[in-house]
């Protein structure tokens, strides 16, 4: 096993650490209730998770026949949040083989930080509440850097804020943002399949596809050796 000391790894969170789709569309869920429009099933609408909370309350109440006016009802994203920051983590796990797969990177030497869609608040909230805290060196959500995903932006200044070298880096996510913020910061891409990637994870532009969390380390070491 190579040392990856000197390398920083930036993770997605929604789809890529964390199966959060639950929550978020309960929240969505009853928000739809209170304006008299059926639930969306899980199934259909876990593919808008990852574009951050505005574009998922646009296509979700879309996707139910409702219309988003936050101009008209500022009031209601005010309440998306609130509704959400009190069921965050009420079915929302980890995925499969995160705790193990992060020890083992860490101890391998990678610098690990979190470039996520999802406000820094929330995603902190979220990672200390499911014992993810210590593993990572920042949690970076779009309002701790000065570009959102797909701008390349994020991922660079989340791993400088981490203290890593965007040069060696390697971005871990599950959808278009993610690879698309790989691509435009000229750092290598692994795609987790079992995310909420909106078109099948080959189609996404990602350099190594992965099925399970735990073939990450040797999805890493493929990119590691190809550069
Ligand atoms: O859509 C969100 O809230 C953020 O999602 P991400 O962690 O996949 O960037
Ligand atoms: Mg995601």
């Amino acid at each position: 096993m190579n040392d990856l000391t000197g390398v920083t790894i930036a993770f997605d969170l929604d789809g890529t650490l964390v199966d959060s789709a639950p929550d978020l569309i309960g929240t969505l869920n009853r928000m739809l209730a209170i304006e008299g429009f059926a639930p969306v099933p899980l199934s259909s609408a876990r593919h808008l998770v990852g574009h951050g909370a505005r574009a998922l309350l646009r296509h979700g109440f879309a996707e139910a026949g409702a219309t988003w006016d936050e101009a008209a009802r500022p009031e209601l994203f005010d309440h998306f949040i609130a509704d959400y920051v009190a069921h965050i983590d009420h079915l929302t796990r980890p995925f499969e083989g995160v705790v193990e797969t992060l020890d083992a990177l860490s101890a391998r030497g990678a610098i690990l930080c979190v470039a996520t869609n999802k406000r820094t608040d929330l995603s902190e909230t979220l990672i200390g509440k499911l014992d993810l805290a210590r593993h990572f060196a920042v949690v970076a959500g779009p309002d701790r850097v000065s570009a959102r995903k797909p701008d390349g932006a994020h991922v660079i200044e989340a791993v400088q804020l981490a203290g890593g070298d965007p040069a060696r880096a390697v971005m871990v996510g599950d959808a278009s943002t993610d690879t698309g913020t790989a691509r435009n910061a000229g750092i290598p891409c692994v795609v987790c399949s079992f995310g909420y990637g909106d078109v099948p994870p080959e189609q996404l532009g990602g350099d190594v596809t992965i099925d399970r969390f735990a073939d990450l380390p040797a999805a890493v070491d493929a990119l590691l050796l190809r550069r």
